[in-house]
């Protein structure tokens, strides 16, 4: 593989090229990020070391991770397919884009579709991912080793747990920065001081979350370690069982599946 070459380098692009960068994957191939925003360029230029250009026509054994918005894809492939060919591998992460609809953008069957999540900026994300079968062996297994250095990789055989995945883990980040902000802004209410309030709610989810990891066992287990009978901690929870929160939370990550698989390239979409 001749360059790794990253379009569209935002919120999701960026933990990614870091993670790169850092050494942890890509040994080989030098990174070159191609990013449209020209104040966001020059402030990649400050802080990443690899070129950062504003357009690259790819080479047609290169390697292009797909970092932009699911409606960028169309204006992105007619700017640069014209150079590409079936040797180049697709990467994407756009959520909803299908390996189909990037075949046909641009011009390769060579497609990884994944969903990672923004934890990869500190190697802590989950990246899940799908191949089409005309991905070389080359080309997975340099694939795998990038998307290791993100955190954990999960293949699925079927293009439609992308999706699915999307309404977990791609979009889960979010559920659980909405719990910490609940968590901050009662703090706030009951009369901590902000910063005393962020730190209450920060370290009760990240101590949480490492805890959950560190013992590997269910979270209904954990739970209930914490839950006296009749005490407190059942207090808050009959009152979010009472209001259905649990059910409600599930309605949302299926909204966020329904969501990614009627995404696509379309603009109306
Ligand atoms: N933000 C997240 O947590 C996640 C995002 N994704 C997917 O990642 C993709 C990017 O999302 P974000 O990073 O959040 O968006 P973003 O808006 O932060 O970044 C997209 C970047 O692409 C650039 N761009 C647009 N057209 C371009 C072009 N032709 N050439 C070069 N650069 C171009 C924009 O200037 C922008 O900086 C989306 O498709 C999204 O579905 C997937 C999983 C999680
Ligand atoms: O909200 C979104 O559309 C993107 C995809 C998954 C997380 N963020």
């Amino acid at each position: 593989m001749a360059n790794l070459i990253m379009y569209g380098c935002g919120h999701m692009g960026f933990p990614i090229a870091k993670a790169i960068l850092d050494g942890r994957g890509n040994e080989a191939s030098p990174l070159i990020i191609v990013e449209a925003d020209r104040e966001k360029a020059d402030l990649l230029r400050r802080t990443l070391a690899c070129d950062v250009v504003a357009s690259h026509r790819p080479a047609p054994d290169d390697a292009l991770i797909l970092a932009v918005k699911p409606v960028d894809t169309r204006p992105l492939a007619d700017s640069i397919n014209h150079a590409m060919g079936p040797d180049n591998l697709i990467v994407s992460v756009m959520a909803g884009v299908t390996t189909a609809e990037l075949s046909e953008c641009f011009r390769t069957r060579q497609v990884i579709r994944t969903i990672p999540n923004t934890p990869c900026l500190i190697g802590q994300g989950i990246t899940v991912f799908c191949r089409t079968p005309e991905v070389t062996g080359a080309h997975h297994a340099h694939t795998l080793r990038l998307l290791g250095c993100l955190g954990q990789v999960v293949e699925v055989p079927e293009e439609a747990m992308i999706d699915k995945a999307t309404g977990i883990s791609g979009s889960g980040p979010a559920y659980v920065f909405y719990l910490a902000e609940a968590l901050r802004d009662c703090a706030v209410e009951m009369g901590f001081s902000r910063s005393d309030a962020w730190s209450l709610a920060t370290e009760t989810v990240a101590g949480a979350g490492a805890l959950l990891r560190a013992r590997q066992e269910d979270p209904t287990t954990l739970r209930h370690e914490v839950m006296t009978p009749k005490g407190t901690t059942a207090a808050a929870i009959d009152h979010l069982e009472r209001h259905h929160v649990g059910r409600i939370m599930q309605e949302a990550f299926q909204a966020s599946w329904q969501r990614a698989a009627s995404l696509g390239t379309n603009p109306l979409g």
